[in-house]
């Protein structure tokens, strides 16, 4: 496990990404199946009428198999799209499963901006992040954008409101010993990789 206490953020994010990058096609669909088995029949998504994913990006696990039997289990399915206008900003849309993608500004699919089907992200049930890093105490590093951080930033003020349930979704090779939390980071519940949950 990397020891990220002589790295500074942007060499651990360099080092983690590369790392997630050098997976090879076949380890990636054994850890994305391997992530199934562990959330796909788990009371906190089984239960989740609105859930939020992401479309796997930089060689991040890949949450497709969560999504599908998201659809077919009927639940809300929704994807975080980027606002033009705080360019910092971004919302949650829902999908539906023949749903049209076109390419974000970073090359990330996302729906065409309908403000009709999107959802604040405190009335959703549980959102599944993807992340860069992660520790045993909710500590993550994401890409630097901050959009997740933002979009979270409520939950630092109203701290009796626990919804939504947030959960890191990585890879075991992205886990460090402890990173260091900036101020603005919102602690996830936990993190769930292909080999278990921390
Ligand atoms: N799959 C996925 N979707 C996501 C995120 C994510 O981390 N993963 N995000 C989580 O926040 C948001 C997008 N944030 C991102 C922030 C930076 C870069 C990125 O690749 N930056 C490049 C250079 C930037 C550029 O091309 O202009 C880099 O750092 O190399 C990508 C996504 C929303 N959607
Ligand atoms: N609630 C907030 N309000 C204002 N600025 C914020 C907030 N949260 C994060 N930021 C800014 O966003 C920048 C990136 O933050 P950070 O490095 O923690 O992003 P990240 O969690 O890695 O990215 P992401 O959430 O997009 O995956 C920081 O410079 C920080 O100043």
């Amino acid at each position: 496990m990397i020891d990220a206490k002589d790295l500074t953020r942007a060499q651990l994010r360099r080092k983690l990404r590369q790392r997630r990058r050098e997976l090879k096609p076949a380890a990636q669909r054994r850890a994305a199946r391997a992530l199934y088995r562990q959330l796909a029949h788990h009371p906190l998504f089984r239960r989740a009428r609105h859930v939020a994913l992401y479309l796997s990006n930089d060689g991040e696990i890949d949450p497709c198999l969560l999504i599908a039997a998201a659809h077919a289990r009927g639940k809300q399915v929704y994807l975080p799209v980027l606002k033009s206008w705080p360019r910092t900003s971004m919302v949650f849309q829902r999908i539906d499963a023949r749903e049209k993608l076109a390419a974000n500004r970073f090359g990330i699919p996302e729906p065409r901006r309908d403000s009709m089907r999107q959802r604040k992200v405190w009335a959703l049930d549980l959102v599944l992040l993807p992340l860069v890093g992660f520790d045993r105490h909710g500590g993550r590093l994401g890409m630097g954008g901050g959009f997740y951080d933002r979009s979270l930033a409520y939950r630092a003020r109203r701290k009796n409101w626990h919804k939504p349930t947030l959960l890191g979704l990585a890879h075991g090779c992205q886990q460090v010993d402890r990173l260091p939390m900036a101020s603005w980071d919102i602690p996830l519940d936990a993190t769930v990789t292909d080999t278990g949950w921390y």
